[in-house]
């Protein structure tokens, strides 16, 4: 499908946990190649793509604060899950032919990039997806907050929250077999109505820099590409 897109340069958020599949831990290259392929369909319509990954799949600060461990080590250990899966991307996306670079907020230069702004925009604008790796680069963040902040640096047109679910729903759809799927939500909607799809700092972000997000299921094959294109299944918060 190559038709013209709605935006030039979007953020994806891609969940750690949807790159492990059906499997209970890691990677599943096979999910991962797939969500690359949606990411070279967007390429191929010609829209600018930057990737913020998530880490769930591998490691999660607050398990080991649960644990009576310490929180920051704990993040530490979540954000250098998320370079894995960044390299993981990376990996399928380059045996797709797609020009990739992964720039970690930590600084890891025998490996990858470290991020900047200057470093981003000047590799979208060559045409290559940039991969954002390691969050925030912060403790007590979330990769959601990243996608937020990095779609902020970039002048990303959109957040695309790309998640187990196809919407934004009145209540966790996992959990209530009635909610509903919104179409369309404001910024202030979704944390009054506390609609917990997206941590509350990421949505706050977005609000005050006036970016949509949408949200949509990264697991639907040519789903991305079909919103790109002004269809598919998703809802739009935005304040317009
Ligand atoms: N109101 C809601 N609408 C949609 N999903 C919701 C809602 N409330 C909670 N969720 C849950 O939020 C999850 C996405 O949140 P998150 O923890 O960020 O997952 P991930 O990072 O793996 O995509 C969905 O898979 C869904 O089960
Ligand atoms: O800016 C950030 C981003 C992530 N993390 C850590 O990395 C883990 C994995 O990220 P996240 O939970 O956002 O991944 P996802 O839910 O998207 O798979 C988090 O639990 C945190 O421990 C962090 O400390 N700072």
């Amino acid at each position: 499908m190559t038709s013209k897109p709605l935006y030039t340069r979007v953020l994806l958020k891609a969940s750690g946990e949807a790159l492990m599949g059906s499997q209970g831990f890691g990677i599943d290259v096979a999910v991962a190649d797939r969500i690359a392929s949606d990411i070279a369909e967007a390429r191929a319509m010609g829209v600018e793509v930057g990737v913020v990954v998530g880490g769930g799949n591998i490691f999660r600060g607050v398990a080991v604060a649960s644990k009576g461990g310490d929180r920051v080590t704990g993040d530490h250990m979540g954000m250098l899950g998320t370079v894995i899966n960044a390299l993981a991307l990376a990996t399928s996306l380059r045996k797709q032919d797609v020009e990739t670079v992964v720039l970690s907020a930590i600084a890891m230069p025998e490996i990858c990039e470290s991020f900047s702004q200057r470093a981003a925009i000047h590799h979208l604008s060559q045409g290559r997806v940039v991969i954002f790796a390691g969050g925030t680069g912060n403790p007590f963040f979330t990769t959601d907050s990243a996608a937020t902040l990095r779609g902020a640096e970039i002048g990303a047109q959109a957040i695309f929250k790309g998640t187990q679910v196809d919407g934004i729903y009145s209540a966790d759809p996992k959990k209530d077999p009635n909610a509903t799927r919104f179409d369309t939500l404001t910024h202030s909607e979704v944390l009054e109505k506390g609609l917990a799809v997206m941590d509350v700092t990421a949505v706050a972000l977005a609000r005050e820099n006036n970016i949509p997000i949408i949200v949509f299921s990264i697991h639907e094959k040519g789903e991305f590409g079909k919103i790109l294109a002004g269809g598919g299944l998703k809802t739009v918060v935005s304040d317009d």
